[in-house]
């Protein structure tokens, strides 16, 4: 070990008690039970949805109530007593509606903090004092601690803890602490956050989500294609920024670019107003509950065909100046007579429906107008310079990676582009071939060089970004081609089918995922595959679970535009100390509903894996680290202080 670094170190352990000290105290949290870790993914943007998910911690939170009060408690005192857990600001608003004197509520006050406190108490015991310390609400800590630590054998301390509670209450401070209580639970009941991707698109609020994970106390996030096209747009690629927009006004959700991230979308409108009347095949998609005036949905239907012309447009150059992305298929704009409004897709010729060429120069179909080539700047412009977006972003690039080795799982969204062989797939990049796991670090590679360098537009690292998003090789497209133009423009629905990478199917196979878990140095026996993006279809009877346990596909389902798909909301999973949970869940409808009859979405749980002895944090990500650290501490005992 270098002595420069021991010195270094010797300045915060500068007495050999306190090596000692801090090589026990990592020597006791190694030998703790593992911490829970919670699984989730395809959020977009549906930010009530996944609240509620995390808040009731997959079912977690109800789990534990129940395991504590099942004698006491009858089921529906259950349910309101977890309600009150998951929004306590709200539930006790409604609650305290119901009381008529002041007496009674601070009955029940004493009640709940008494309850809060045993829950707490359970929900904690596999952490140090210390990790719980954190978790508390910083106002309340000592009171808390009072509390929790109290031994009932000494019963002459019972009146000073009663004493607590009841000042607690007359001085005001019931709902607070309640309310305090309530999160630190929620906290406590899940130790790490893994968001397997796709935060962004389709929904409503990515931006509230976002704010959740910033707060969140431990998080990590494998980026999803839709996820990969905000990064992209923002790291200066002009048409993963048109494909944004087009996005959000195909599901009328403008307010999220205009609103949540303050870029002006005028500009864009006054081209659209210029250029393009109604056009019923890019009207946005709305939810039943979305009321839009006929003049509103106009002038989206008019962005919406703007953008998307300007999308097309930019994509031609990127195909033309990256021959090996392969994708010279995708030129359809050359590929339409505009007289006879017809397209020949793979030397088939389809009548073009609801047509909107009107910036098209049929010379020169790519060539942007001026005009279109002004918005787009001033919109890149915009989007660089929106401080929420760019906190937003950076902590999607801190927290994210494209794929996750973590505590003998893998975690990806998208896929492992394999061939029908079920070899890695390789892909040329530059005159140079890649595969398998080298594939995913040269695409994370151009990534993060694309990130720190907004003001390249058009280089290889920007235009990479791009292909993530869509390219036949990219693991997070997972599909030979998009076929956003023909789901547009040609009603022949077999022109807009997306042929999926054979992963999807060949990773129903054990040995596939065994093979795909070695490629990235992972034990085959002991990992699994974690993965998200495509909807899992129980209503046609598919199995999130595949390859004997070893394949996991668990899309959270959130996305409301989707769900007729899939019949179920969707799964999350639960790993703990004793294995791992698949949590399927039914539809959100809204936290009122949940408020009033404590309907709880939840459904079956699968045991994935039991653990045959209870995990420690010894076997974990954070225990390597733990162990490295107790050998550097041993280290520098032996050096500085023992004789
Ligand atoms: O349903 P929409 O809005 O037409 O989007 C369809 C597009 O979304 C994609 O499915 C990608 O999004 P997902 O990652 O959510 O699957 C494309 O393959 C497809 O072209
Ligand atoms: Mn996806």
């Amino acid at each position: 070990m270098n002595t420069k670094y021991l010195d270094l170190l010797a300045q915060k352990y500068n007495s050999e008690e306190k090596v000692v000290t801090e090589i026990i105290n990592l020597e006791a949290i190694l030998n703790l039970p593992k911490g829970t870790e919670h699984f989730v993914s395809d959020l977009h943007g549906e930010y009530k949805a996944f609240q509620h998910v995390l808040r009731n911690g997959s079912g977690k939170v109800k789990e534990k109530i129940s395991d504590l009060f099942a004698k006491e408690l009858s089921e529906e005192e259950i349910t309101e007593f977890a309600t009150l857990v998951y929004y306590p600001e709200e539930k006790l608003q409604l609650i305290k509606n119901n009381f008529n004197n002041t007496q009674e509520l601070n009955e029940w006050y004493t009640e709940m903090i008494e309850r809060m406190i045993k829950l707490i108490s359970y929900a904690s015991s596999k952490y140090t004092r210390s990790k719980l310390r954190k978790a508390l609400p910083e106002q309340f800590v000592y009171i808390i601690e009072e509390l929790l630590y109290k031994t009932d054998e000494f019963t002459n301390k019972k009146e000073y803890y009663t004493k607590i509670v009841q000042e607690i209450i007359s001085l005001g401070q019931a709902d607070k602490l309640i309310i305090g209580l309530a999160y630190t639970t929620q906290r406590l009941v899940v130790d790490h956050l893994h968001v397997v991707g796709d935060i962004y698109d389709r929904g409503p609020e990515p931006d509230k989500i976002m704010e959740t994970l910033i707060n969140y106390h431990s998080v990590d996030i494998q980026w999803g294609n839709h996820d990969v096209l905000w990064l992209g747009a923002f790291a200066g690629s002009k048409v993963c920024l048109a494909n944004i927009i087009r996005i959000c006004a195909r599901y009328n959700n403008l307010g999220i670019i205009e609103d949540a991230y303050g870029i002006n979308l005028r500009p864009l409108l006054n081209l659209a107003e210029k250029y393009y009347a109604d056009n019923p095949a890019f009207r946005p998609k709305k939810q039943p509950e979305e009321k839009l005036s006929d003049y509103e949905e106009w002038q989206i239907t008019k962005i919406h065909q703007a953008i998307t012309m300007i999308q097309f447009k930019l994509e031609s150059p990127i195909i033309k100046r990256r021959p090996y992305f392969n994708m010279s298929d995708r030129l359809l704009l050359d590929k339409v007579d505009y007289d006879k409004n017809e397209v020949t897709i793979h030397g088939e010729r389809y009548p073009i429906e609801n047509p909107c060429f009107a910036t098209v120069n049929p010379e020169r179909p790519e060539e942007l107008l001026e005009e279109e080539a002004e918005v787009i700047d001033r919109l890149l412009f915009s989007v660089q310079h929106s401080e929420k977006l760019a906190r937003h972003m950076k902590f999607l690039m801190k927290k994210g990676s494209l794929y996750l080795k973590y505590n003998s799982n893998l975690l990806i969204h998208g896929c492992i582009p394999l061939d029908e062989d079920g070899n890695m797939e390789s892909m040329e990049v530059d005159g140079k071939s890649y595969k398998g796991r080298e594939l995913f670090d040269v695409f994370e590679r151009h990534l993060r060089h694309a990130f720190a360098h907004p003001e390249e537009t058009d280089d290889l690292a920007t235009d990479m970004v791009w292909y993530l998003w869509t390219g036949e090789s990219s693991s997070l497209f997972g599909k030979r081609a998009m076929t956003t133009f023909e789901r547009y423009f040609i009603k022949d629905k077999k022109t807009h089918k997306e042929q999926k990478n054979p992963y999807y199917y060949l990773r129903e196979q054990e040995d596939i995922c065994r093979k795909i878990l070695e490629e990235f140095d992972m034990d085959p026996d002991q990992g699994h595959i974690i993965n998200g993006h495509t909807p899992v279809k129980e209503i046609e009877g598919e199995n999130p679970i595949k390859a004997n346990g070893k394949m996991i596909v668990i899309d959270g389902g959130f996305s409301k535009a989707y769900q007729p798909t899939t019949g179920i909301a969707g799964y999350t999973l639960l790993y703990n100390s004793y294995g791992m949970q698949l949590v399927a869940h039914k539809h959100f409808n809204s936290k009122e509903e949940i408020l009033q009859n404590g309907m709880d979405v939840l459904s079956v749980k699968r045991l994935v894996d039991k653990e045959l002895e209870r995990k420690k944090v010894r076997e974990t990500n954070v225990g390597e680290e733990l162990l490295q650290q107790v050998s550097i501490l041993n280290d520098l005992l032996e050096y500085r202080y023992l004789k």
